[in-house]
């Protein structure tokens, strides 16, 4: 699903990796942790071709990402659902018509997708929400609804980038809990976190790796996390 081949990539002169090298097959379930600044962002933008490498090749569903123009990128990336740090509102929006902005940028008939829309805003348990706006949310309901909108297409791949930053233990929870679920249905899930307490919690739920970078280095963490 996806490879990285001796990857490198340096922001201008810093070189944040020289050589890394991961697989993660399909319906495979991840975790990538490291200290603050450790490149765990960066690593998930190479994912899915946001950063191209300095070095080294990244594979996406076995194409080369440095090959592809910006078409086909665009077709690849709508098979990878993100959840970015920051959420990434359009703040004069509804919630409603954020979750539902990847469809209509794709040009969906939204009377068609109502009931997609509707079903997946429930499954996030945001129904009741749907008509606020961004700025009127609270953190787990933020979170929530990143998650909906990043799966909206149905992606084969979602990549979550600190999905439980800013929420309490019990609304960490609920998103692990949503994003195994997305797992069972045969979803690949990268999840970066520096939560280590859900990573705990989440590998009696689910058959999880975890991935560890560090020192420029990524490295299968061991089970004594
Ligand atoms: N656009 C950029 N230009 C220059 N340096 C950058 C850029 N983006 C990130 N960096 C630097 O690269 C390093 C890795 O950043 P990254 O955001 O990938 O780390 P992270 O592990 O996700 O951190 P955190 O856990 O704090 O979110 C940091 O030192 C950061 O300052």
């Amino acid at each position: 699903m996806i490879e990285f081949e001796n990857v490198a990539y340096s922001y201008g002169g810093d070189k944040l990796f020289s050589d890394v090298s991961l697989r993660l097959s399909p319906g495979s379930f991840h975790f990538l942790t490291g200290p603050s600044g450790a490149g765990k962002t960066t690593l998930i933008r190479l994912c899915y071709g946001a950063l191209l490498p300095t070095g080294g090749q990244v594979r996406l569903f076995d194409c080369e990402m440095g090959e592809l123009d910006r078409d086909q990128l665009a077709l690849m990336r709508r098979r990878v659902g993100v959840v970015h740090q920051d959420c990434r509102f359009i703040d004069h929006l509804p919630l409603l018509d954020n979750i539902a902005l990847p469809l209509t940028v794709s040009g969906f008939d939204m009377t068609q997708e109502r009931a997609n829309l509707d079903e997946l805003i429930s499954w996030v348990g945001l129904s009741e929400r749907a008509g606020a706006l961004p700025p009127e949310l609270s953190g787990g309901e933020r979170q929530r609804a990143a998650l909906a909108r990043a799966v909206i297409l149905s992606p084969d791949m979602i990549l979550a980038d600190e999905p439980t930053g800013n929420v309490d233990w019990e609304m960490s929870q609920r998103l692990l809990h949503l994003l195994i679920e997305l797992n069972r249905m045969g979803k690949t899930v990268l999840v970066a976190t520096h939560d280590l307490a859900l990573i705990r919690a989440a590998k009696s739920q689910v058959q999880a790796r975890v991935l560890r970078i560090s020192n420029r280095e990524l490295h299968l963490a061991g089970a004594d996390l």
